[in-house]
């Protein structure tokens, strides 16, 4: 499977409106706190733009609500992992990405046989707290060493500056939040990623 090696992550379907008509294929929507009601019409509403826009939708988290929205991509963490039924998401057809921070975490994540894995964080991430130092360009290489063929996205801290390095280190897919919801240009620098992420793709 072959991932866009841009892969945007927003919190709400109108980021998905604003952003993805700019030429976006792949989008993950992360709502960490929200009403059953108004996350299943988040999801409705991003998978409806998604499709529209013939850009590959991933939910964060919420792979129950996602699989009964009719998404056919879900990506969990290692806690999120414990509690899920990936017979269920396996049996659905349903594709899975999991997040990794250390050998054990990759350990777990390769028995759940994902369609991606993702390393993070690459640098400093300013968006939530974490208990793992940054990764580096090193562990890249070290991740995809361990993982190919499955395609690994580097997270946590990435800009069109570092994607270069992230590309070179091995990585298939850049992740981003805050580089582009906190911009004071989100639409332009959208573009920048885009055209930044072009050689990858
Ligand atoms: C592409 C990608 N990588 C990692 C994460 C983090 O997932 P998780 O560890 O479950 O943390 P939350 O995002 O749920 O806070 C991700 N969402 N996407
Ligand atoms: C949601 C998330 N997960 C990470 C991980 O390492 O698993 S880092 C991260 C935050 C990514 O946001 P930004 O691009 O703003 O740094
Ligand atoms: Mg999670």
């Amino acid at each position: 499977m072959k991932l866009d090696p841009f892969y945007l992550i927003v919190d709400s379907a109108a980021w998905i409106e604003r952003l993805v008509p700019l030429g976006v294929r792949l989008v993950q929507l992360r709502i960490k706190t929200m009403d059953e009601v108004g996350l299943r019409a988040e999801i409705r509403k991003a998978r409806a733009l998604c499709t529209h826009h013939q850009c590959q939708l991933i939910v964060n988290d919420h792979w129950r609500q996602a699989m009964e929205e009719g998404c056919d991509f879900v990506h969990l963490g290692q806690e999120d992992l414990q509690t899920a039924d990936l017979s269920q998401i396996r049996a659905a057809g349903v594709r899975l990405g999991l997040s990794t921070h250390d050998h054990a975490e990759l350990e777990t994540a390769m028995a759940a046989e994902p369609d991606y894995l993702a390393l993070g964080p690459i640098y400093p991430t300013i968006l939530k707290k974490m208990k793992w130092a940054p990764q580096g360009l090193e562990r890249i290489a070290e991740w995809k060493r361990l993982v190919a063929p499955i395609p690994l996205v580097a997270i946590g801290g990435l800009n069109p500056d570092r994607l270069d390095g992230v590309f070179e280190a091995g990585a298939d897919s850049a992740a981003v939040v805050t580089d582009i919801t906190l911009h004071a240009d989100p639409e332009g620098r959208t573009r920048e990623w885009i055209e930044k992420t072009r050689p990858w793709r």
